[in-house]
């Protein structure tokens, strides 16, 4: 049975200035910094090339920083002048535009925050999917020149922002597995043959989830989402929207193999909502502790795609909004 979620508080998006320097208005945009994974997605360059040509004939001044490893995107994020230029775009897969949502945190915390805008060039591209952009090069140029914020709501897993989800157990421990050249080989069939490996050789390990102040509950995997998407189009909490200051928490509380099969197959033929023994629950705060340390990585906690933690970890709300130029 899954919960019902009741909102207390509805979208935000563009409805004034309250207090955290973003009003309604559309943004004037006219320079921006792109970061670029050049690794991303089986490099597709010729999209963002298409991207870039597009906001130039609008009359956009585009420079464009490549990233040459993990971490660069935050550090250039961080490191963006709010006076030199009017918004960040990643042009990247998901775990790109974390680390620069993560680069983008301190502006947003300031007051100044630095809007982003997408590029979506990876695997999975979740964020695209959950912002509705499209991958047309003219879309996506629009959708930023036009200034249009879409507020959303980041949270923490402690203390690295997450965007779309995280989450502990099975997934985070093939988001930890795969290996990045069979993905630049395979694409997303590179996470369906790492689960189908460790669906055969994981032992059955058990978390432990505390949500806000209710007794702890043992589950075999757990995933924090603020998204509604998941691994792509798979849908694991349906209610769940970036625009809303709320985490939905998806419980997958039997262990052993056939059950993670089981679960495995809910998510990805969309009956995880049929189950009885899956739930997804609101909450505000989440504790999740488990295995650490036993050498065969079940304390990962990925965010957003790739490893963000380790357990223990606590997840909250980042208590700031990012603004977010999807059109
Ligand atoms: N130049 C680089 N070289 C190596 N790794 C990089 C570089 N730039 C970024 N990264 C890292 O590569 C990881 C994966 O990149 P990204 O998410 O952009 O693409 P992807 O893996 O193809 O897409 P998806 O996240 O949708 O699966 C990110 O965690 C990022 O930190």
């Amino acid at each position: 049975m899954r919960d019902t979620v009741v909102m207390d508080e509805s979208p935000v998006v563009g409805t004034g200035d309250d207090g955290d320097g973003v009003n309604d208005a559309a943004l004037d945009v006219r320079r921006i910094l792109v970061i670029h994974n050049p690794t991303a997605g089986g490099r597709r360059a010729r999209r963002l090339r298409a991207v870039v040509a597009a906001l130039e004939a609008r009359g956009v001044s585009v420079a464009v920083k490549p990233t040459g490893k993990r971490g660069d995107a935050e550090t250039f994020a961080r490191e963006a002048d709010p006076d030199g230029i009017d918004a960040v775009v990643a042009a990247g897969g998901d775990g790109t535009i974390n680390e620069v949502i993560n680069g983008l945190a301190n502006h947003a915390k300031s007051g100044r925050p630095l809007p982003l805008g997408i590029v979506p060039m990876g695997t999975a591209n979740v964020l695209a999917a959950e912002l509705d952009l499209t991958m047309d090069a003219e879309r996506l140029a629009a959708a930023i020149a036009g200034g249009r914020r879409t507020m959303i709501w980041p949270a923490l897993a402690n203390g690295r922002v997450f965007s779309l989800m995280a989450g502990a157990g099975l997934d985070a421990r093939v988001v930890e597995r795969v290996d990045p050249r069979v993905k630049r080989l395979i694409g997303k069939g590179a996470y369906v043959a790492e689960t189908l490996v460790q669906l055969a050789t994981r032992p059955d390990h058990r978390y432990c989830v505390t949500l806000d102040d209710a007794e702890p509950q043992e589950v075999a995997s757990v995933i924090v989402a603020k998204g509604h998407f998941y691994g792509g189009r798979f849908i694991c909490a349906p209610d769940a929207r970036l625009t809303e200051p709320l985490l939905h928490v998806c419980l997958f509380p039997r262990g052993g193999r056939l059950n993670a099969l089981r679960y495995v197959w809910g998510v990805t033929a969309g009956r995880l909502a049929r189950f009885p023994d899956y739930r997804v629950v609101t909450a505000k705060r989440v504790r999740i502790d488990g295995p650490a340390g036993d050498g065969l990585f079940a304390d990962a906690v990925q965010g957003d795609g790739d490893v963000l933690a380790r357990l223990p970890v606590e997840i909250a709300l980042a208590g700031w909004r990012l603004p977010v130029l999807a059109g």
